[in-house]
């Protein structure tokens, strides 16, 4: 009699998006708090990888943060950012680990969807091909649409980070069956790219709750959060919150061995 199996679980990566400590900082116009210092803390409390978004108005992240990240930062550097001419120069030079293309809008108050990569055409092929040509991981922010994973794994996109905002957003209103659908079609987004060859990432709007829920999926592989961790770092300081987030993520992918053992 053969023995069991082992459950294998593979691991899950938490991105700490470190935007919205910039936010603060520019308010006053000065240079604390340093978005520096938090990924610095956050790679001391367990981070795996620090993101910040370079938005085209530059109104938290800025030009000379992302140098300063790129030499000092132990861990690597998930670069977001819109699919530009101008921002593309900008990476290649840099050469982050990894660059997450996301939608933009200026009037926008945060990421509303995800990238329209079928809409993108050749122009955003051939963004993709350059910044991979670099040596860089290339990943596309977007919704859970089978036609837009179908054309990201077409592009040559390495990744897709999965945008969890709508589904966030539902919870907190208290639209438990949208809430419901839109998870679902997260989920069997997941599915579909992983069958592309595809790694699958998720983020946006993301809380413990939310992210415990994320990482008992086993498709995906990192969550990235930013603005609830620095929304509890007021309370609770940065340190702990991302413990206690590490901790969720640990809760999901629990659920995921014992499910996977019944
Ligand atoms: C693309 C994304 O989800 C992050 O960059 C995050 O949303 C940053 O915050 P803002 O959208 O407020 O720039
Ligand atoms: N790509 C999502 C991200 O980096 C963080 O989003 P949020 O947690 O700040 O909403």
């Amino acid at each position: 009699m053969s023995a069991a199996s082992p459950v294998v679980v593979p691991p899950i990566r938490l991105g700490v998006n470190i935007d919205h400590v910039a936010t603060i900082r520019n308010a006053r116009g000065g240079a604390l708090p340093d978005p520096l210092r938090a990924a610095a803390l956050a790679a001391a409390a367990g981070a795996d990888g620090i993101t910040a978004h370079l938005r085209e108005d530059r109104r938290h992240i800025r030009d000379e943060d992302m140098r300063r990240l790129k030499e000092t930062l132990v861990l690597p550097l998930n670069f977001e950012m819109a699919a530009t001419h101008e921002m593309v120069a900008i990476a290649t030079e840099l050469k982050p680990h990894a660059c997450c293309l996301v939608p933009e809008r200026r009037e926008e108050r945060t990421t509303e969807g995800g990238l329209d990569v079928l809409a993108g055409g050749i122009d955003l092929a051939h963004r993709v091909e350059r910044l991979a040509a670099a040596g860089i991981r290339v990943s596309l922010f977007v919704a859970p649409d089978e036609d837009q994973i179908v054309r990201a794994a077409d592009i040559g996109a390495a990744v897709i980070e999965l945008h969890t905002g709508a589904w966030c957003d539902y919870r907190v209103a208290g639209r438990q069956e949208d809430a419901a659908a839109e998870l679902d079609r997260l989920m069997r987004a997941a599915d579909q790219a992983v069958t592309l060859g595809l790694e699958v990432h998720a983020g946006h709007g993301l809380d413990y709750a939310t992210a415990e829920i994320m990482a008992a999926n086993g498709h995906v592989r990192e969550l990235n959060i930013g603005h609830f961790l620095i929304g509890e770092a007021i309370f609770e300081g940065l340190e702990t919150a991302i413990r206690r987030m590490r901790a969720a993520m640990a809760r999901g992918r629990a659920h995921l061995r014992l499910g996977a053992a019944a």
